[in-house]
């Protein structure tokens, strides 16, 4: 698993009880799972439609530098099933991991349409060398 993102625990991150705000991670999850499949499927009309349970398994504290972990778990048609792992840097404790986020690929008109893509690509590929 790539892990492409670092996040600083701000202050406006924390809960009543100092620790990162559930909601938040959430966020920041949810923006990366969009950025991933946008640059994946070049496509910027894509959508959340699933997340899976998650799982809390620690947490982190202001100060601390969290990591966003996505890889593909599978390319459907219309869909892109991605996995999650968030961890401390700091600690290096696992915060929580998604077993399934469904995003999918849209078409002008809204509605899902099939991205063609079967395999992880590297922007660098993309580039004429
Ligand atoms: C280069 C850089 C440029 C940068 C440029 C800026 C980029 C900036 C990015 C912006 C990115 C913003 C995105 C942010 C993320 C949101 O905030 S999205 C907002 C929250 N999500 C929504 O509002 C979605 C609302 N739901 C919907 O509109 C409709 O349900 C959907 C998603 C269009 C799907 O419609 P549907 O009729 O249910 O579709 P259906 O054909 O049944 O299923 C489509 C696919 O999903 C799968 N699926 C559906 N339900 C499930 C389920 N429960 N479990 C598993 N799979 C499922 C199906 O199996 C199917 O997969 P395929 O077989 O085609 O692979």
């Amino acid at each position: 698993m790539r892990f492409h993102t670092r996040k600083w625990v701000k202050p406006e991150d924390l809960n009543p009880n100092g620790s990162l705000f559930g909601g938040r991670l959430l966020a920041w999850i949810d923006e990366e799972a969009a950025l991933y499949t946008t640059i994946q499927l070049e496509n910027s009309k894509v959508v959340t439609k699933y997340i899976s349970e998650i799982n809390f398994m620690a947490s982190a504290r202001q100060g601390d530098i969290v990591e966003i972990g996505i890889d593909v778990k599978k390319f459907g048609t219309s869909s892109l099933t991605l996995i999650c792992e968030v961890r401390n840097k700091m600690t290096r404790e696992t915060i929580l991991t998604v077993d399934n986020i469904i995003m999918v690929n849209l078409g002008a008109d809204g509605t899902p349409s099939p991205h063609g893509k079967t395999k992880i690509e590297f922007v660098r590929d993309r580039l004429p060398s």
